[in-house]
Formats: structure tokens, sequence, C-alpha cells
């Protein structure tokens, strides 16, 4: 360098905040370089001088400059050689060559290398300062617009990773509505690819019956709050040749939001360019409302509906019924036998009795009816279009046949009966509370004439059905105050004129009906299950008094104690029989129980065995109402029973009708044949008498010889059995057996 300023050229000040640059002086002249370095140093930089162009390459290799000030003639290693060899890319640190050479194309070829500015020699000190200064202002320019660049990129890759991995499809719709933009979600979710998407009316993804809603959202030139929200769509998927889907399953549900673009022009304001929005995919959120709603309208374990939409489909048929002038028929059906399963067998056996009847029910019925479960075992039918109120019948007998099959429950056979009451609209109420109300009363009513079962609503049933409400809360009560007590009827030995036994027959003492019959309340006390804790009190009160009887020296006959079925299928039975006996120091022998041939119908092996226990403690079983129902000879011969008693219907028409007569004679003949005792019960007549005893029956009992008479008369009785024989002429003569 062979250039001289002046150096005393007034030092510029430099901005406080500035970092100093750090400048790179290369020139073979050390007393140029080291007086280029002063000048630069008073102006705020620092410098470092070297005098080689190798010695710049290691320099700038080990170090960060932020310029190289450069002369182009150096021995060994031209400047032009330094520019070529100075790495490239970004961190380039930026050259201001200085040389002597007056041509132009030395400047061209520096600048051709990569210089930044060119500074031919001799220059002003002011010169060179602000060719610095350019020079470093420029670089710091060309970082700075580097670094906004490598960001706008860097937001340029997040963008694009979020839009393409967005759970949601993301699109942007021209004026026309057609597709200017749609992110990969398109193809996963309905399997379009995005590029035969784009162009395409939105149209051919909608539903046509959402075509308005769509129109509305994407149409509707809305911004900031007012843009289209939430807006529930279905969107048609792409069929593929290998899917053969049902027609709901090539659409999936999305919430869409939409909202406009709008441009800035000079002339026309802000007109509309179209819209962009998202669409979120709800297809599973939707099934699981679905089934939410589905499970509010049905039972969960039949899967039939419930009471809620039972109702809902009653109110429409009304509807429709009174338009048409139809008849409907509403069946409320409640299974007999349900809560003995469920107690002896437990729930998961209940529970698939309740599915097993709900299918058969179902296959009572025709397409267009509702069959609903409203819960426990009760289930109601609603029978749309009849051409007159019989048809019910036809249906409810349907029913019946249906479950009479046995059902199969694991490996058990459960046989169960149902009763059923109907209400027709609208001979029998035309609103939903009354048509529904009047079939559970016929229901009812059913139930309490012995169940199993039929019956059509009628209005002489709303009394019944609130005395009977009355008086099941009455029982209740009746039962906590002990108004109910026993009497006892004398059961005889023709042979010999004595009495053999007694039978307890409960008697309601009501404070205002008077002495209600145990034909009526028993069937209520099961029906409510107050059954047990009367069976408890009356079995108690039965103890006590035998004692009292013991003590009193009346002690050659037995006590017989009629016990509700309900009672045997209690897992406690046994223990329950025996505890008061034993806590009153009574000997189980003296003791009968009356079971009917009902209990042989149900839970055969558990009953057998509950009877044989109570047997091997003495306690003799009879069999009550023999000949009543169908009861097999195989049962009688596994059940441990000590006698049968005739049923008081065969006797009461034992003279005038040969038929009966010939019914009891077969009855004492497998009496007999099964060495079993026989006792006839309602005998009234003489002639009755007369006619048991030549047909080989002479155990008796009967308002003949006496009605059931409270406790104090009994004792009477007992005291002097010779009372119940004064109307009773000594037999003629015994007439051989049949
Ligand atoms: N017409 C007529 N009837 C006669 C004659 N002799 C007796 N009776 C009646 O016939 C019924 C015989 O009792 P059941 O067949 O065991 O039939 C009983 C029995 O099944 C049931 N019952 C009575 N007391 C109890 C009890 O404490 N527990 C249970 N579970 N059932 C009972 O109620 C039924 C009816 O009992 P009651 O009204 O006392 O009726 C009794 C009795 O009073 C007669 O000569 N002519």
């Amino acid at each position: 360098m062979s250039s001289i300023y002046p150096i005393n050229a007034s030092p510029k000040p430099v901005a406080e905040t500035a970092p100093l640059a750090r400048l790179l002086i290369v020139d073979d002249n050390v007393r140029l370089a080291e007086s280029l370095k002063y000048l630069v140093e008073i102006h705020g930089y620092v410098a470092h001088v070297c005098n080689s162009g190798f010695a710049a390459l290691d320099l700038v290799a080990e170090q960060r400059f932020d310029l190289m000030l450069l002369d182009l003639s150096m021995p060994g290693m031209t400047g032009h050689e330094v520019l070529m060899q100075l790495p490239k890319g970004k961190q380039r640190i930026p050259v201001v060559v200085i040389s002597g050479t007056k041509t132009l194309n030395a400047a061209i070829d520096a600048m051709r290398h990569g210089a930044y500015d060119f500074l031919r020699k001799p220059y002003q000190p002011e010169e060179l300062l602000r060719t610095i200064e350019n020079a470093l202002e420029h670089s710091r320019l060309e970082l700075q617009n580097k670094s906004i660049h490598a960001r706008l990129e860097e937001s340029e890759t997040l963008y694009q990773y979020l839009i393409d991995s967005s759970p949601d499809i993301i699109y942007t719709l021209d004026d026309n509505g057609n597709f200017t933009f749609i992110n990969n979600r398109v193809e996963t979710l309905l399997g379009y690819s995005r590029e035969t998407m784009l162009g395409k009316h939105y149209t051919l993804l909608i539903h046509e019956e959402d075509y308005e809603r769509a129109h509305h959202a994407f149409n509707e030139r809305r911004t900031g709050n007012r843009a289209a929200k939430n807006v529930e769509l279905r969107l048609r998927c792409q069929e593929r040749r290998s899917e053969r889907r049902q027609p709901e399953q090539n659409y999936i549900t999305v919430v869409i939001n939409a909202m406009g673009i709008y441009g800035t022009h000079p002339e026309h304001g802000t007109p509309f360019n179209g819209t962009y929005g998202v669409a979120r995919d709800i297809t599973e959120r939707k099934k699981a409302e679905q089934a939410i709603t589905h499970q509010a309208y049905h039972d969960t374990l039949t899967d039939l509906p419930n009471r809620m939409l039972f109702k809902d489909r009653l109110t429409v048929a009304i509807h429709h019924a009174k338009r048409n002038k139809h008849k409907l028929a509403i069946m409320f059906l409640d299974l007999d036998r349900f809560k003995w399963v469920n107690d002896t067998l437990g729930h998961l056996y209940g529970d698939e009795l309740l599915k097993q009847v709900a299918a058969r029910l179902r296959n009572c019925m025709r397409e267009q009816d509702t069959l609903a479960r409203m819960g426990g075992d009760e289930f109601t039918m609603l029978l749309h279009e009849l051409n007159q109120p019989d048809d019910a019948t036809v249906i409810a007998q349907k029913i019946f046949d249906e479950l009479k099959r046995p059902f199969m429950l694991d490996d058990r056979e459960i046989f169960i009966s149902s009763s059923i009451g109907i209400a027709i609209y609208p001979d029998h109420g035309d609103s939903i509370e009354n048509l529904i109300k009047r079939a559970d009363i016929a229901m009812y009513h059913v139930k309490w004439r012995g169940k199993n079962g039929f019956q059509y609503y009628d209005p002489s049933m709303n009394s019944m059905f609130h005395k009977k409400l009355s008086l099941e809360n009455e029982l209740r009560r009746a039962i906590e105050k002990r108004q109910i007590v026993l009497y006892y009827q004398p059961k005889i030995h023709l042979d010999g004129h004595c009495v053999i036994g007694l039978e307890a027959l409960a008697r309601w003492h009501h404070p205002e009906l008077g002495l209600v019959s145990p034909l009526e309340f028993i069937p209520l006390a099961e029906e409510t299950g107050l059954i047990h804790a009367l069976g408890e009190m009356l079995l108690e009160e039965a103890c006590v008094q035998m004692r009292q009887w013991q003590d009193a020296g009346l002690n050659n006959f037995s006590l017989a104690i009629n016990i509700s079925p309900q009672l045997v299928e209690e897992d406690a039975f046994v223990s329950r029989i025996l505890t008061p006996i034993r806590h009153h120091q009574l000997s189980e022998d003296l003791f009968e129980i009356e079971i009917t041939e009902n209990l042989l119908m149900r839970d055969v092996e558990s009953s057998i065995s509950k009877l044989k226990e109570l047997g091997s403690h003495g306690i003799k079983i009879a069999l009550d109402d023999f000949g009543t129902c169908y009861s097999s000879l195989a049962y009688l011969r596994r059940f441990p029973i000590h006698s049968v008693k005739i049923d008081k219907s065969f006797v009461s028409d034992i003279s005038s009708t040969s038929e009966n007569a010939s019914i009891i004679s077969a009855i004492a003949g497998i009496a007999n044949g099964f060495k079993l005792d026989l006792i006839a019960e309602g005998v009234e007549t003489i002639p009755q008498m007369h006619t048991l005893q030549s047909l080989g029956c002479t155990k008796m009992q009967g308002f003949l010889f006496s009605k059931p008479l409270p406790a104090k008369e009994m004792t009477q009785v007992l005291h002097n059995p010779s009372l119940l024989f004064q109307d009773v002429p000594a037999p003629p003569q015994m007439l051989p057996l049949l």
C-alpha cells in the first residue's frame, strides 16, 4: 500500500451501544497497515493486522472478524487469491479491497470474487471510513435479512407441519364455492386426494339433505364474531369398490367453522373473495350421543324400549288412532314367579330369564307393535290397529302358549306363568296415563284371582283396586298389631269318634270389615311378601297354644299348619319351622304342615330336600286340596308326603255325581298304593260322611263336626270330644274298600 493519509483526522464518535466491530487489515506493507490500524482504531473499531494472504486465511478460520481490508497486490498470495479462498456461505466475511491499481479490471475481478467494495489509493480517510461503515452496515443488514428469511422458512415449515398433521380438514373456497386449498386430512378422512378436490365445488362432499345448511355456512359473508361456527354437516366418503357399506356409513359427521375472506380494493371496497375454515370429524361423538340417547330410551338388560319410549310411542299411536278411528290395545304383563327365581336362584338367573322372556314376547307380536320393559318383571305391549278388541285375546293367548314352555337357565328347567291386564283405546280411556293404569289394574285383578291369566279392564275393577290397595296397608298394620289369629278345626276319626288332629286356620279380625277370610288376605300377603312375617307370627302363636294344651294334658293330637309355597322356598325354611317348636319345648312329631300341589311345580329338588329334612325331625307333611290341580304321580312318589287331603270340592258333590265319587275312589286308591294317610275335608252332611266312609275314607274334617273355632272354644272341645259327634250317628256298618 503506497497511499498516505493524514493520521490526525478527527475521530468519529462511536455509538455507545454498538458492539465494537473487528476489522482485519491485510497488507504486506507493515507501515501502511499499522497506520491504517491506528486510523480505524481511533474511530472506534478493533483492528488486527496481518501481512500476508496466508496469515489472513488462517486468522479468518480461527477468529471472527466483521470486515477485511485487503490489499490486492501482495507477494506470495495476492488479494484475488485470498478472495477466492475465503470460505463461502453465510459466514463469509465481507471484504473491502484496497488497491493502487488504476485499471477497472482489477476492481471488477475483485467484486466478482466476492469483495463488497473497492477503494482505490490514494483515498481520503473519510472515504475509507464511509466505505467501512457501508460495508459493515450492508453486512449487518444481510445478516438480519438472512435471519428473517430463516425464521420465515422455519415458520413456513411449522405451518406446513401443522396443516398436514391437523386432525381437522382445513380448507379455503373461492367466491364460487370451489376449493382453492385443502389439507391432507381430506384423504385420510374421506378418501379423496387433495389434488382431485382442488377446483371442485364443496357440494361434492356434502350430504344432499345438508345442502341448505352448508350454503348458509359458506355463503353468508360472515366475519369475526359473525363467522359460521359449529355447523353440523354430513360429508360423503369416497366409496371404494372393496367396501360395501351401509348407506349411512358412507358419511361422516363434521362440525365446520367458516369465515369470509375479503380483499381490499381502492375502488370496490372490500369484495368477498371466498371462505376459509376447518371441519372437525365428530362421528365418534355422534355415535356416543346416539348411544346415550338409546340408553335413555331403552332398557339396558333386554334392549327393549323403556317406560319413557313406551309412553312416547303410545302418545303417537293415540294421535294416529284418533285420526283414523282405530282401536289400540295396551297390555300390562307381570311374571308370576319371577321374584322366586330372583330370590332363590340369584340375580344372574333372574336377568337371563327376563332376556329369554323378552325374546319370546317379541315373537308373539307384529313388527309395528311395541314391546317395552317397564322395570322388574313388568312388560307392556302396545298393539296397533285392532280390528276388534278381541284381537288382543289372540295375542294374549299366544303369549301364554309361548311362556308355557319351560325356560332353560343353564341346565335347570324353569316354569313360569304370567298375569296380563288389557286396556283398549278408546273404550277404557284416551290418555296414556289412564290406559297404562287401567291395564295395570286389570293385571292386578288377574293376580288377585290366582294369577296366570289375562283380563280386560272393567270399570268395576277400579273400586276393587283401591280396596285392595288399602287392604294391603291394613294387612301390614294388622300383622304388626297381631289382629290376625288362629282358629282351629278338628280332624276326626270315625272309628272311635276321636280327635286325631287340628288344623290351624288364620282369621283376621278387621276393626271395620269384621272377620276377613284367609282366601282374601293370604294371596294378598303372598303377593306383597308380607307372608313371611305373617307365617312367622302364626307359627309362633300355634306353638304357644300347643304348649298350653300340652301343659293342660291335652296331648293326643297333632297340629297342622298351612304353609305357603313362598315360605318353603326361603333358604332358612327348615330352621324357621323348627326354632319356635324347640323354643317352646314341643315334640316335632306333634306337628304337620299342609302344602298345596302347586309347590310341587316349583323348585322341586330344593323343596324335596327341605321337606325331607323336616320329615327326619318327625314333622309330617300333608298334601292339601289333593286332586284340584295336576300333579304327576312321579312327583308324588319323590315328595316325602305322609297324607293327602281330599279337597272339599269333591266332597260337596259326592252324593249327587258319581264322577266325584270315582275321583275320590281313585285318590283313595293312590293313597293306599303310596301308603299315605287319607283325610277328607269339607264334610258337611251325614250322606257325605257315609259315602266317604263307603269309599274307604274314615278320617274327616268339616262343618258336620265343627267349624274352625277360637282356641278357647277348641280347648273345651278337646276336653270333651264327644261334643263333635252329637249329630253323628254311629256308622251302620263298615263297607269294604273299592
Ligand atoms: N264350605 C266348607 N268349608 C270348610 C268346611 N270345613 C272346613 N272348611 C274350610 O275349608 C278350608 C280348609 O282349609 P284349606 O283347604 O287349607 O284352605 C285354606 C288355606 O289354604 C288358607 N289358609 C288358612 N289359614 C292359613 C294360614 O295360616 N296360612 C296359609 N298359608 N294359608 C292359610 O286359606 C284357605 C281357606 O281357609 P278357610 O277360609 O279357613 O277355609 C278352611 C275351612 O274353614 C266345610 O265343611 N265346608
